[in-house]
Formats: structure tokens, sequence, C-alpha cells
């Protein structure tokens, strides 16, 4: 399989040049400006690899419709549990493209409801992992916190310029980065524009873990797997029950996640899990 891969890589970046939409060897589309790839164990891992560096990833419409098809279509895969977006070692992503919205006015932004396609990382019932090497700036920063999971590379840097550009956050910044790293250090960065470093985004709490650099999407893979063997369908549920925390108060969530756990009960792959134990053998999820 490994060496179908790497077949299937060169033959991506080559075809990811020419036509988007086309279908890659693995069966996935090929697209302009990400690579998209299946990877660790009975391949349970999508990899979205946004692949625009001379622009450092900067995220164009026509490169987040791309990013929201890959995530329709790694969704609908029933054999892959987990997915990881990524860029290259020196960005994940410097943000939107400025280029693109230099000359767009009010109008355009509200009736055109611009950024607003953003937002369907964060509803996909798959876990997302960010593995972000470089400049996670503006967007880019925000793409990364609509992710389940983020792991930074040591050269890695997070901030929220928009300031400097006139403009605020806009798809999510504001909201997302003081829940993760609390109100004054967001409020710093927001204000400021100054971006932060992996080691101070770790000890924040923006990331949960820092590699070397060139270690960090194998990592991220590798947890990926780890989520991948689990009850897609229980993963799926505790995912939307973590979520809640960030969008209701204690008592709500607290009731949500009870009913949630109940529901669990109503599943093949809780029975499977304790019985599993209990027989002491590794559970057989079959995500039902
Ligand atoms: C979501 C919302 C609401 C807002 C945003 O995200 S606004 C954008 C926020 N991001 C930024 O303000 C970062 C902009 N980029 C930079 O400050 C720098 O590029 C850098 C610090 C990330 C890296 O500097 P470096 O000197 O290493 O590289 P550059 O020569 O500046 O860039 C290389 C190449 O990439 C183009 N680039 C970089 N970022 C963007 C961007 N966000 N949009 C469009 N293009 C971008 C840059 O223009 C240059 O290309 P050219 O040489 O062809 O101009």
């Amino acid at each position: 399989m490994s060496a179908l891969f790497t077949t299937g890589r060169a033959f991506l970046s080559r075809a990811a040049k020419s036509a988007a939409f086309s279908r890659s060897l693995s069966g996935l589309p090929t697209y302009e400006n990400i690579i998209v790839e299946k990877r660790g164990k009975n391949d349970s891992v999508g990899l979205i690899q946004l692949n625009r560096p001379k622009a450092l990833n900067a995220l164009c419409d026509a490169l987040f419709d791309d990013v929201n098809d890959a995530l329709d279509k790694l969704s609908e895969d029933k054999g892959v549990g987990c997915l990881v977006i990524t860029g290259n070692e020196k960005a994940f992503a410097a943000g939107a493209d400025i280029k693109e919205m230099q000359n767009k006015t009010f109008v355009d932004c509200a009736s055109g409801n611009f950024l607003g396609h953003w937002g369907r990382v964060s509803k996909n019932r798959k876990p997302i992992i960010a593995a972000v090497n470089g400049f996670a700036l503006g967007g880019g920063c925000e793409l990364a916190m609509m992710c389940d999971i983020i792991y930074a590379g040591e050269n890695a840097h997070f901030g929220q310029p928009e300031i400097l550009l006139g403009t605020i956050p806009g798809a999510g910044g504001t909201q997302r980065l003081p829940r993760y790293v609390g109100k004054s250090l967001a409020m710093e960065m927001v204000l400021t524009g100054n971006r932060i470093n992996a080691q101070t985004a770790l000890s924040a709490g923006l990331v949960s873990k820092i590699f070397p650099t060139g270690r960090l999407v194998d990592e991220a893979i590798k947890t990926a797997e780890t989520i991948s063997q689990n009850s897609q369908l229980i993963v799926a549920l505790a995912k939307e029950s973590v979520n809640k925390a960030y969008e209701t108060t204690l008592a709500e969530g607290n009731e949500f996640e009870k009913k949630i756990f109940h529901a669990t009960f109503a599943t093949a792959d809780r029975k499977e899990g304790m019985t599993a134990f209990v027989e002491k053998r590794k559970a057989d999820f079959k995500n039902n």
C-alpha cells in the first residue's frame, strides 16, 4: 500500500496542477489548491494538504471550496475515521487571500455572505486534527481553531493580524480565540496583531502538543489512526458533546452529555466495547 501511496503522491502533485476534480489513482478527486490522500492503517485517515505554497497557502475562495469538497467526500467515506488538515513547513496558511479581498465592498461582503462557507469545517461530524507548521495567521489561525485538535510544529506561529489591515477577524477569531487562550491573550493578539510561537500556544492551551517540524504530520496521522480505531458512531457523539461545552451553559451541557451517554446504550458498539473488556479482548467496533 505504501508503494501505491508514493506513486499516488507523485501523481497527485502533478495532477493537482492541471485538472481540478478529476480522479486520482486512490479514487479521491484531485484539486487545484489542495492535495488529498488516505493514510494510516486501512486508509483510515483522510489527509488534506493545503497546496498554494507560492502564496503561503493564502485561503482564496477556490482553495476553501476545494477544502469543503474534500471534507464532504472524506466524510462520506465509511473507511475514514479521522481527518488531518495541514499546510507545508513554511505556512499552514497565511490567512484569507488579501489580494482577493482588497477591492471588495461592504455590499459584496454582505450580499455574498463573504466567508460564510468557511464555517462548514467546524460542522463536520468526523474529528479533524490541524497539523500546523509555520504561519497560521488570520484565517489560517481561524481554520486551525475550527478543527478539534491542534498540533504545532516547533516553528509554528499563530496570530490574528487583521487589525493591521484595518479589519477584524471574520471567521471566528474573536470568538474561538478567547475560548482557547482566555480574554487577555486573545485581546492582546487581536488588538496588536502580534503573533505567538508554538511554546506560548502550548502553555495558553491553543495547541495540545508540539513536535519537531519534520515529524508533525506523521504524529498527527498517528493520533488520527488511534481515533479511527474507535467506533465512528461514538466518536461523533463524543465530539458533539465536547463541542457543546463551547456553545451552552454548564447545566445545559451536562444535560446534553447525559442524554448522549444514555443513548450510547442503544448501540451495538457500546455493548461490544464493554463485552470485549470483560472477555479480555480488543473491541471490534462496527459503527452501529
Ligand atoms: C479571515 C479574515 C477575515 C482575514 C484574514 O485572514 S486577513 C489576512 C491575515 N494574514 C496576514 O495579514 C498575513 C499576510 N502575510 C504576511 O504578513 C507575510 O506574508 C508573512 C509574515 C506571513 C510571511 O512573510 P515573508 O516575507 O516570508 O513572505 P512574503 O513575501 O510576504 O509572502 C510570500 C508570497 O505570499 C503572498 N501572501 C502572503 N500572505 C498572503 C495573504 N494573506 N494573502 C495573499 N497573498 C499572501 C505574498 O503576497 C507573496 O506573494 P507575492 O510575492 O506574489 O506578492
